[in-house]
């Protein structure tokens, strides 16, 4: 597997050092309210683990499942539910975190979508920002790390449904695209 990456964009350390950082941020915004965190499956998971356990105050966890790249490189334009919350969001301080803004069809499809169902506030931490791969006017409230225009696998970001299982953020060799 990691025969495949040409280059590690950030390291495990520099991920697990950031997750502390955001952890502690996010620690001092939420104090005395109880949010619920929406991880946005599946490619938010490992991000979600690591940042939440930085995390020093009560809050709900809840998962969704949206789906927009069908495993490529390219978002499809069409954001898909593949499973709802569980949780009702009305009068709830909304956390969504994600791994990714790229496009930022994902991000802007569920914030509409909170903003719908009557969150008491929406907020949303990445890990990584993508600014040039945008079409949609968004943008996330805390950012682990803005990255170049380029397709990034690990740590829970795919390429045809692999890679999610690297413990760090990498550039794949152009020749794993082409076979
Ligand atoms: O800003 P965007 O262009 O919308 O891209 C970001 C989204 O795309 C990826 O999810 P994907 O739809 O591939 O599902 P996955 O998490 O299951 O891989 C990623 O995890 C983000 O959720
Ligand atoms: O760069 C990316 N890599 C993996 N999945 C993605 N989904 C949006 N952008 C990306
Ligand atoms: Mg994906």
């Amino acid at each position: 597997m990691h025969s495949e990456i040409e280059k590690v964009l950030i390291s495990e350390e520099e991920i697990q050092e950031k997750c502390k950082e955001m952890g502690a941020h996010l620690t001092e915004e939420y104090k005395d309210r109880f949010p619920l965190a929406v991880g946005v499956l599946k490619g938010a998971t490992p991000f979600m683990a690591d940042l939440l356990k930085r995390v020093e105050i009560h809050l709900e966890m809840d998962f969704m499942d949206v789906s927009s790249y069908h495993g490529g490189t390219r978002s499809s334009g069409e954001v898909k539910i593949v499973k709802d919350l569980d949780t009702k969001v009305e009068g709830r301080d909304i956390l969504i975190i994600e791994d990714i803004i790229d496009s930022g069809l994902t991000l802007s499809y569920l914030v509409d979508l909170f903003k719908y169902r009557q969150a008491n506030s929406i907020k949303v931490v990445t890990l990584l920002d993508k600014p040039a791969g945008r079409t949609a006017h968004i943008k996330a409230d805390t950012i682990g790390f803005e990255i170049p225009d380029e397709f990034v696998v690990g740590y829970g970001l795919d390429y045809q449904e692999k890679y999610r299982n690297l413990p760090y953020i990498g550039i794949l060799k152009p020749e794993v695209y082409g076979g």
